[in-house]
């Protein structure tokens, strides 16, 4: 428990006070010292000249022995002095009377005066209560000694005197006690008390962060005033501080929710607003409509020229889409050129198809940028709520498909989800708004199946298989999505994704001492439209370490034949840098062999369905011993895939074929438990 001391003020008299009593104390007693020292030597002055007066007075009335006159002057002078007694011893009566003859007076202590007695104890000892004795011899006109003269001072005038002086002393001692600390009230009120009492009503009126509302005055005594002006620099630096924490709170605030290129509400706050525009919808039962608006041929812009001019191209379609919207609606961009908007409060679907009209037309106007004038279109799907969905992840989901149904019809148009879509087109659209969500989220994984030497018994590479990973469904495999990838235009940024994987985990078991071989990856035609491949792989490889060497990139005979020339001349240039080629699904597509001779392929794969039902049909038999001859005969490494049989596996050994990927030796699987299968790196000579 904390002890509640007494105030400041009450210290500092508590204090003061007292020091200045025993100041005082010590002073009196100092002034009570020197009084008595100097009445006493008053008393001793006057003593003196009495005995010597009275001396001079009685001589003669005791040579005349004249005894009642001097006893009569004695009696006269202890009246008119405060002397404790005055004794004479007459040696003349005493040698006529033959005993000592003593006489005089003495002043008992009541005042009273009597005459003393020799004999009497009383007198004698009141004699010893005396101040101070003085005796001096009385003289005869010859100088014999004819008496003695005895005076005992009183004490009484020197009590009376201190007694005046101590209290004199005692009464100024208080008195200046008391001025003292009104003086000490005052001062300590005006100049330490007051200043201290504003600093700490000052201090105490704060606003909501805890700072004082007010500079602290600056006032009173320096050591004060240093005080004040130290807290005021403090209170400015912790303002300081509070600003710049508020700025940098204000900064990552709107960087977690806006995005940085157009300021608008990025896919955070977007959903935040969704899900907030769909509880209003629900509460005051009006309809919210989802726009998803995609921007047609985007990709192009970036592409063709560069990447400040699709900024530019977003930046002006922002300022566009600013000026459709209400001031309820919500305007975002999720990323890259896909731009949503929440409608609210509408009263029916038709409200939405006219704003969708209103972006169409205002992204398809001319947009100037680097002095040329672009022609930009968008796709736009809409979902409406409660109509289509309950949920915003549903409404998206809905909006997106919807999207791509524009897309997939030509374009340019928008598309609202609604019932009349099948079942599977649905869910087609459905699940490439998913895919598209998936590769932005990285949701997508390679799986790595060995490629195996059936001689040696040794792994020379490992084909990287997409496999994606959803966090609602769990593994799925790419019969199902890459159809759609290929259908909606995702391929490319897939396959993108899972080379760049592949090679980064080829590169770090490199660099473990691990040897995985041949990385060999799906390459769907599509790219080769594509004027930057090269360049695109060559900057993969860069940026992971990955080596040339080590990639061979698989393409289908069917996909290759679809486009045979723009194909020949891409593959060569793949090859002239050093890639390896792979014919992919080989005998499913018809080629000519014309062509296979013009291609520069290193490898065949024999399609899964010739070695499905090895040995026993025996079509298929002869067409993988006519595929393994023609690859020996071209100087072509030659691959089966599928193979799941030991049967099989001899087959293939007995008819010269080397290498094999199929599940007898294993399935696609993930990274780490690929790294078990490694071997380390064989040393360089
Ligand atoms: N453009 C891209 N295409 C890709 C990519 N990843 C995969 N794919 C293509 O998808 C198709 C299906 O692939 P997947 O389900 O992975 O099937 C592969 C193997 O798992 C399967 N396989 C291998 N051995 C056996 C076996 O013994 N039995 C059996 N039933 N199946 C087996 O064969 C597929 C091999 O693929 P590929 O050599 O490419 O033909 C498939 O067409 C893939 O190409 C991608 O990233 N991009």
């Amino acid at each position: 428990m904390i002890k509640r001391l007494p105030s400041l003020y009450l210290l500092l008299v508590g204090l003061v006070l007292p020091a200045i009593l025993v100041t005082l104390a010590l002073s009196a007693s100092f002034n009570y010292h020197q009084a008595k020292s100097s009445i006493l030597m008053e008393v001793d002055r006057e003593s003196q000249n009495s005995l010597k007066s009275l001396n001079s007075t009685i001589s003669g009335l005791l040579e005349a022995y004249a005894v009642n006159e001097y006893e009569q002057i004695l009696g006269n002078e202890i009246a008119l002095t405060p002397h404790c007694a005055l004794i004479v011893e007459d040696f003349n009566l005493s040698k006529i009377l033959g005993s000592q003859y003593i006489t005089g007076y003495i002043r008992s202590s009541s005042g009273k005066i009597q005459s003393y007695e020799p004999d009497n104890p009383a007198h004698k000892e009141h004699l010893n209560s005396c101040l101070q004795r003085y005796q001096t011899s009385i003289l005869s006109n010859q100088d014999e000694a004819i008496g003695s003269l005895q005076l005992y001072s009183s004490d009484q005038p020197l009590q009376a005197e201190l007694k005046d002086t101590l209290s004199q002393s005692l009464l100024s001692a208080l008195l200046t006690c008391v001025l003292m600390a009104i003086l000490l009230m005052v001062l300590s009120r005006v100049f330490f008390i007051t200043p201290l009492d504003q600093i700490m009503a000052a201090i105490g009126d704060t606003d909501k962060t805890g700072l004082p509302n007010k500079a602290i005055p600056e006032q009173g005594p320096r050591e004060l005033r240093a005080l004040a002006r130290s807290m005021n620099s403090m209170i400015t630096s912790v303002r300081l501080s509070q600003r710049d924490l508020q700025q940098e709170k204000d900064t990552v605030n709107h960087m977690a929710h806006f995005d940085a290129l157009t300021g608008l509400a990025n896919r955070t706050l977007f959903n935040d607003r969704l899900e907030s525009g769909i509880a209003r919808a629900q509460r005051h039962h009006y309809k919210l409509a989802l726009l998803v608006i995609d921007l047609d041929h985007f990709k192009r812009v970036n592409d063709s020229l560069g990447h400040n001019a699709g900024d530019q191209v977003l930046t002006l379609i922002t300022q566009r889409l600013s000026q459709l919207i209400r001031s309820d609606d919500t305007l975002a961009r999720l990323g890259g050129d896909e731009f949503t908007i929440v409608q609210e409060g509408l009263d029916n679907t038709d409200e939405a198809c006219y704003l969708a009209q209103r972006v169409l037309h205002a992204i398809g106007q001319p947009l100037e940028v680097d002095n040329q004038l672009l022609y930009i279109n968008s796709s736009i799907g809409i979902s409406i709520y409660p109509d289509n969905g309950q949920s915003s992840a549903e409404l998206l989901m809905q909006a997106d498909a919807a999207m791509n149904l524009a897309k997939n019809e030509g374009r340019n148009d928008y598309r609202l989800f609604d019932s009349s879509l099948t079942q599977d087109a649905q869910e087609w659209l459905t699940m490439e708004a998913r895919l598209r969500k998936a590769l932005q989220q990285d949701e997508l994984e390679p799986f790595f199946q060995p490629q195996i030497n059936i001689r040696t018994g040794q792994i020379e590479g490992f084909e990287a298989l997409a496999r994606w990973i959803s966090p609602e469904e769990g593994l799925i495999s790419p019969g199902r999505f890459i159809p759609l990838a290929e259908q909606s235009g995702l391929i490319e940024a897939l396959d993108l994704q899972i080379i760049q994987k592949s090679m980064q985990h080829f590169a770090d078991w490199h660099r473990q001492g691990l040897n995985p071989g041949i990385l060999s990856v799906n390459l769907n035609a599509r790219h080769f439209q594509n004027p930057a491949l090269i360049k695109t792989l060559q900057d993969l490889m860069s940026q992971s370490g990955f080596k040339t060497e080590w990639l061979e990139v698989e393409v289908t005979e069917t996909q290759l034949m679809t486009k045979p020339e723009d194909a020949i001349q891409v593959l060569n240039q793949l090859h002239d840098s050093g890639i390896r080629i792979a014919l992919d699904d080989f005998g499913t597509g018809y080629s000519s062999l014309s062509y296979i001779k013009r291609l520069p392929i290193t490898k065949l794969k024999i399609d899964q369905s010739f070695i499905r039902d090895l040995p026993d049909d025996s079509e298929d038999a002869s067409i993988v011993r006519s595929v393994i001859a023609l690859a020996k005969h071209l100087g072509l490494e030659i691959l089966a895939e599928g193979a799941e049989t030991e049967q099989q596996i001899n087959f293939l050994l007995n008819n010269r074929c080397d290498r094999v990927q199929g599940y007898f030796y294993a399935r696609p699987m993930p990274a780490d438990a690929t790294q078990l299968y490694l071997t380390p790196e064989p040393v360089r000579a």
